[in-house]
């Protein structure tokens, strides 16, 4: 609980309504200081109020705010909030914290080798089972990475044949949360044995994407503890030694996956079909992308077209999911544009349904995704992601 603060503090708008209380931080850039703020949400009408603490007094009236819900309130989610990026760092009443507190556990889902062609239908299979997706990226471990991450099993017999495993291509690691989610994700997983896997929990993922009990597919966090210790492993607290990226910045194009169609849970549905067309997915990360780093990404918009402004406040207005995208032919960027389709979605709609912005997007400016206009700037866009805002 932030410390000298009570409920009695601040009075609410409104005695009736039920209201929801974290204590918010902002770092204002041109202080070069950190604000923190009492930040309240009506779900009654998906109302937002917000308190300066330090300086006690009103930052924001009551305001009704589509973009933020139920979903967004946990400790150490971001929420854009006018082009301010705020981070829940704690709960700002006991009623909250009894409310939400113990819904809202998390833990690591790590999709090994050889599943992360399917990552699409996972996503789903998390959506479906009213599991949150918080952090993702993809990773390519060293040899050093996944004898560390599996220092447990050194003695084991299959411990090399394990590291050979981790090792053989890239992982992609996500923070997931739910209620009851290590249970929840160990039981999606299925038994660690593919073959017992197929005979006890056919459905079950390793059952699906498995092939042997070394190669089963995706790993789960097996309690509080270790979520917490492989949590940070993949998502350190604090800076340090980033394990390697994945990125191969040729023949290469980016996509970044809208925060509307994010918050929307369509993520899954977008990936299986990135998948499904033939396109592998390279690198990826979720990330909060702040407003001048919208700005910088979309630069070359900048009075070349109206819209502009409003697709800077679209990729700031909470996370979104940035990816490199490659393929086995040399000009994936045309190809990938197309799978995109035209940019907005009625026009799309009619000329190519079966496009992406069709599918998943709702006007011009949530038009599902970004996707690189010139091939030539391709690998620019995935160095913004990948080189610069990632690390
Ligand atoms: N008997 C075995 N033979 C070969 N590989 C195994 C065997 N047991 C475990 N492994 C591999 O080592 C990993 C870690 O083993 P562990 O006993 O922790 O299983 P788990 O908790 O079901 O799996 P994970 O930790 O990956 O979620 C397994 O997921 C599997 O890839």
């Amino acid at each position: 609980m932030f410390p000298g603060y009570t409920d009695a503090y601040i009075e609410p708008s409104s005695a009736q309504d039920e209201r929801y209380s974290f204590i918010a931080e902002w770092y204002d850039p041109q202080a070069a200081l950190i604000r923190r703020y009492q930040f309240l949400f009506y779900p009654k009408d998906s109302s937002i109020e917000m308190y300066d603490i330090k300086n006690r007094r009103k930052f924001l009236s009551r305001t009704k705010f589509d973009t933020v819900g139920i979903d967004n309130l946990y400790i150490g989610s971001q929420i854009s909030i006018y082009s301010r990026q705020l981070t829940f760092v704690d709960f700002g009443d006991k009623f909250t914290e009894s409310k939400l507190g113990s819904k809202k556990e998390k833990t690591l889902a790590l999709i090994k080798p050889d599943a992360v062609s399917k990552l699409g239908t996972i996503v789903i299979a998390l959506r479906e089972n009213d599991i949150q997706v918080c952090k993702a990226k993809m990773v390519q471990f060293s040899r050093k990475d996944a004898a560390l991450f599996y220092e447990e099993h050194q003695s084991k017999p299959f411990f090399n044949s394990l590291i050979d495993f981790m090792t053989s291509g890239p992982v992609v690691a996500m923070e997931i949360m739910g209620t009851n989610v290590t249970k929840k994700w160990r039981e999606l997983l299925g038994p660690t044995s593919t073959a017992e896997a197929r005979s006890t929990a056919p459905n079950s993922i390793r059952a699906m994407f498995g092939s042997d009990d070394t190669r089963n597919a995706a790993h789960g966090s097996d309690s509080a503890d270790s979520a917490a210790r492989e949590l940070e492993f993949f998502f350190p607290s604090r800076a340090r030694c980033e394990l390697a990226n994945t990125a191969k910045f040729e023949n290469c194009t980016c996509c970044v996956i809208k925060p509307h169609a994010v918050k929307a849970g369509l993520v899954g549905d977008i990936l299986t079909v990135i998948q499904d067309s033939g396109f592998t997915v390279t690198d990826l990360c979720m990330q909060n992308v702040e407003k001048a780093n919208a700005e910088e990404f979309y630069e070359i918009y900048k009075g070349v077209v109206a819209e502009y402004q409003n697709m800077v406040n679209e990729l700031c207005n909470g996370p979104s999911l940035a990816l490199e995208i490659t393929s086995k032919d040399d000009d994936t960027a045309v190809k990938f544009r197309e799978l995109c389709g035209p940019a907005d979605p009625e026009i799309a709609r009619h000329l190519r349904p079966k496009t992406l912005r069709a599918m998943f997007g709702k006007d011009k400016i949530q038009n599902a995704v970004h996707c690189t206009d010139l091939p030539e700037d391709g690998i620019l866009e995935v160095e913004y992601f990948f080189r610069i805002l990632k690390n």
